[in-house]
């Protein structure tokens, strides 16, 4: 990509068969110190995402897909396990144990993480909160405006909205604003987490097609969604926390 920054020591490149993504047995819990005790965030998950793959992760509300998720884009830190990633800049890596400069790398210029809700600096407009992100990703002034702007028009973020601030957006205003800041990263590995939940039926068909266009662009895809149904035709197969595996669709990883 033009003006995209790039990572000293980058390393070698790994066979196309290696998998992007390779959980193998990871747990996390959580210490509740003030109720003196612990709950089990997610128990002994393994599974493989290949590249270019949609996997959606369901299971019952409290099943672990969120921390699972976050400790893939580790805003938790799995306790034990491995998350093996086959990253563009250092081969395989392990999230799980990752130091923290390359993992800041990897946030910034390989994984998106996509959720229902926008937390951003208060008194930030909407053009300000894409240009940011945009300016983690390129070097030069002319590709981070040129690539905000880019990522903006592209999901159809309203004009009369780009220099206002997003307290008072609707949801679907928000989740677009959100995509769009994730996006202008150009992330090869997109986490979504339930990002759909709080949109109505035409917000959420955009957000399909968003999706549908990822997909053909190559992006890998591991989300949770509480209408699979919603999904189906996009998503590759489907995994499931409790039954601990995948239970449909066929195995382009495995
Ligand atoms: N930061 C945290 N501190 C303490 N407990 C947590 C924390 N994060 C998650 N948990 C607990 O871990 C369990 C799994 O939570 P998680 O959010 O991953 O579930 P989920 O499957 O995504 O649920 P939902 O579908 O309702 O969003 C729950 O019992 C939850 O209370």
């Amino acid at each position: 990509m033009s003006g995209a920054k790039s990572f000293a020591g980058a390393s070698a490149a790994v066979p196309a068969s290696t998998p992007l993504l390779d959980i193998q047995d990871v747990s996390k819990g959580f210490t509740l110190h003030a109720a003196g005790r612990r709950v089990s965030g997610c128990e002994h998950i393994s599974m493989r995402v290949g590249h270019g793959e949609f996997v959606g992760v369901t299971g019952r509300s409290g099943s672990g897909k969120s921390t699972i998720l976050k400790c893939i884009y580790r805003t938790n830190l799995p306790e034990s396990g491995k998350i093996l990633y086959d990253s563009a800049a250092f081969g395989v890596v392990d999230l799980a144990t990752l130091d923290e400069r390359r993992m800041i790398y990897l946030r910034n210029n390989e994984i998106g993480y996509i959720s229902q809700f926008l937390d951003c600096v208060p008194r930030t407009t909407a053009r300000q909160i894409v240009r940011a992100s945009a300016s983690e990703a390129f070097e030069d002034e002319e590709a981070i405006e040129s690539e905000t702007t880019r990522m903006l028009e592209h999901f159809d973020f309203p004009k009369n909205l780009w220099d206002l601030y997003p307290n008072t957006f609707s949801g679907g205003e928000k989740l677009r604003l959100n995509i769009a800041r994730a996006m202008v990263r150009r992330p090869r590995f997109l986490l979504l987490d339930e990002p759909t939940d709080s949109l109505d039926n035409a917000s959420k068909a955009k957000v399909r097609e968003l999706i549908e266009q990822l997909k053909a662009s190559g992006t890998t895809m591991l989300g949770i969604f509480h209408d699979l149904e919603f999904m189906e035709g996009v998503c590759d197969r489907e995994y499931n926390m409790q039954a601990g595996g995948f239970v449909a669709g066929s195995s382009v990883a495995e």
